[in-house]
């Protein structure tokens, strides 16, 4: 099977999940969680995380984050820059409510493979992508900026992959992203470490690849990075992107389900419950 018609296949369990309305936001058409513009100078799509107050990753989020990723593909846009519209943090990471207190075995089943879904889209899109990483970008956040092709950041914010120690072990397809923008001993040491870097550092190991002051500076900067494949035929390019990451993207397609069901497993341990609870605690308690 060619890999375009992969991306589009899935097995008939997960369709069935990805389709079916349930879940379906109640408040959806009053507050969008996703908004999209278009820089007029250079045609590129801006899209905007907008989930308030620090963009946790929702189910509702993941869906309407694949919408946009669908309307962007058949639009054939020249590029898209991922940022958020929250003050400080690019993404919070997974909603940790989706994962505690010991979450409704449906919900959490549909939210993983939304979760699953939005990684497929944005890793395997063929328009290139850039995450302006405009705040903090712990566990997801990380996640979401390393599945673009190209990493941008403002100075003074923290990015890595802390799930080790919230008692998460990440799953290849989050290990193998990971590894595609680092050497495998570096992201080794990120992963088990579980450390936040911070921006100075995050570029010094390549995990990004320019510190800007500022918006500008990053749609600048953005401008020569989708620039450098002006004469590129686009077909080329993007069958170019997915012969590179195909490998990774076929897995998990072909183990959607199994991914979900030992992620739940492992989350609905009473071990794991406690771990994400008292993490959970400690990050209410910081403020008091
Ligand atoms: C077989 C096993 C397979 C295993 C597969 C594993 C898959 C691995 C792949 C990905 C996994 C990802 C896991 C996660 O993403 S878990 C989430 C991890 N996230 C974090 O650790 C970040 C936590 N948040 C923070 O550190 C801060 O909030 C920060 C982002 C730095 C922003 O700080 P600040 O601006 O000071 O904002 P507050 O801390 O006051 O936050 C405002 C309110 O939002 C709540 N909050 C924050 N983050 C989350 C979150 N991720 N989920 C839910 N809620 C969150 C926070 O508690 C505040 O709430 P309140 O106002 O009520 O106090």
């Amino acid at each position: 099977m060619n890999f375009s018609r992969l991306l589009k296949t899935t097995s008939a369990l997960t369709s069935r999940w990805l389709c079916s309305g349930r879940f379906q936001s109640t408040s959806a058409a009053a507050q969008k969680l996703v908004d999209v513009s278009v820089d007029s100078k250079t045609g590129v799509s801006i899209v905007s995380l907008n989930r308030k107050p620090v963009n946790s990753l929702s189910l509702e989020l993941f869906k309407e984050f694949c919408g946009v990723m669908d309307d962007l593909e058949s639009e054939k846009v020249r590029g898209m820059i991922l940022k958020s519209s929250c003050d400080n943090v690019f993404s919070s990471g997974l909603d940790i409510t989706e994962l505690y207190p010991h979450p409704d075995e449906d919900r959490f089943h549909a939210f993983w493979l939304w979760f699953q879904e939005t990684w497929i889209k944005l890793y395997g899109s063929s328009f290139p992508t850039v995450a302006f990483i405009n705040g903090h970008a712990p566990a997801g956040g990380c996640v979401l900026a390393i599945s673009c092709e190209y990493r941008i950041m403002l100075p003074y914010y923290k990015i890595g992959l802390n799930e080790a120690p919230v008692g998460i072990v990440a799953p290849d397809w989050v290990v193998n992203s990971l590894k595609s923008v680092l050497a495998s001993r570096k992201a080794e040491q990120l992963l088990t470490s579980g450390r936040l870097l911070d921006t100075q550092e995050a570029f010094d190991i390549g995990l990004i690849d320019k510190i800007v002051n500022n918006e500008e500076e990053a749609l600048a900067r953005s401008e020569e990075f989708f620039s450098t494949f002006d004469n590129v035929p686009k077909l080329a390019r993007a069958l170019t992107k997915q012969q590179v990451r195909k490998n990774e993207i076929s897995k998990l397609i072909k183990n959607r389900s199994n991914d979900a069901k030992l992620f739940l497993n492992h989350i609905l341990r009473p071990e794991t419950q406690k771990i994400i609870g008292s993490y959970f605690k400690s990050l209410k308690d910081r403020k008091k």
